[in-house]
């Protein structure tokens, strides 16, 4: 390949950043009479990119995530699936590429580890690729396993049907710091392979670890978004500002 700059009067290729998977233009969304909880928000996923949802509880983060999945419907704006306009319901979006780990993890306790990636229409060969640590308890029920490990089976069974995107709400709800950093060392991962990421979390000290991207959200609008690593560099930034230190 040649390194020679281009000729004068040659237009050089664009070089600028990947198209959005997921977008979202003013949105809005809410419950029943309340009016809308979430309010003309803008956001693009982009693929590779992890970008952290923050915001004081009530916010709006779980019902932007709802809105994005397709799970609830949208009571202004649009959001739209690679650059068209979507209102397919969640289990289309899933079809067509939208992983969504909502906050109660969706697994099932009854069922084995095994029957829950197979009801996820995941690859027991890929979910384990992820987390080794799930082998030795494909035949347990997942009720009987730790919390992180449910967590795991969840997010295994997401990734395993390699999405091109993500929504996570609250990963590491009650998991110890070592369970939290694994988890969302394995969304990274997944991330750093092509996967575009939009996480809500808690841990805002474990969730700016792994982001590239910011959004806080207070009473349903965004009151601030920039690159992670200008907050991880001053979390003074965000952190007593508009979130409390976690
Ligand atoms: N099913 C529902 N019906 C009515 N109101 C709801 C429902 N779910 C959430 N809300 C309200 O919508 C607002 C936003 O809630 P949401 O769960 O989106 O916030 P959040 O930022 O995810 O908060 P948290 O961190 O506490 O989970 C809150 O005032 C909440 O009480």
């Amino acid at each position: 390949m040649s390194t020679n700059p281009p000729a004068p009067g040659v237009p050089r290729p664009r070089t600028g950043p990947a198209a959005p998977v997921l977008s979202a233009r003013g949105l809005s969304a809410g419950y029943g009479e309340g009016g809308p909880v979430v309010r003309g928000l803008d956001l693009d996923l982009r693929p590779g990119e992890v970008v952290t949802l923050l915001g004081p509880n009530g916010a709006g983060k779980t019902t932007t995530l709802l809105a994005l999945s397709g799970a609830l419907s949208p009571s202004g704006g649009t959001v739209s699936w690679n650059g068209r306009v979507t209102t397919a319901p969640l289990h289309q979006r899933a079809r067509a590429g939208l992983a969504f780990v909502p906050e109660d993890r969706s697994v099932i306790m009854d069922l084995t580890v095994r029957e829950n990636l197979r009801l996820g229409r995941a690859d027991t060969g890929v979910a384990l690729e992820t987390f080794p640590e799930l082998a030795g308890h494909l035949d347990r029920r997942a009720g009987l396993l730790s919390g992180g490990q449910q967590q795991m089976v969840a997010l295994a069974r997401a990734l395993a049907r390699r999405p091109a995107a993500l929504l996570a709400d609250e990963l590491s709800l009650g998991l110890a710091p070592q369970l939290v950093e694994r988890l969302l060392g394995a969304v990274r991962a997944a991330a750093d392979g092509g996967l575009a990421v939009l996480l809500v979390e808690q841990h805002v000290r474990s969730a700016l670890a792994v982001a590239d991207r910011v959004i806080v959200l207070r009473h349903g609008q965004v009151a601030w978004s920039g690159p992670a690593a200008g907050v991880r560099a001053d979390p003074d930034l965000l952190l007593g500002a508009y979130l409390p230190l976690a």
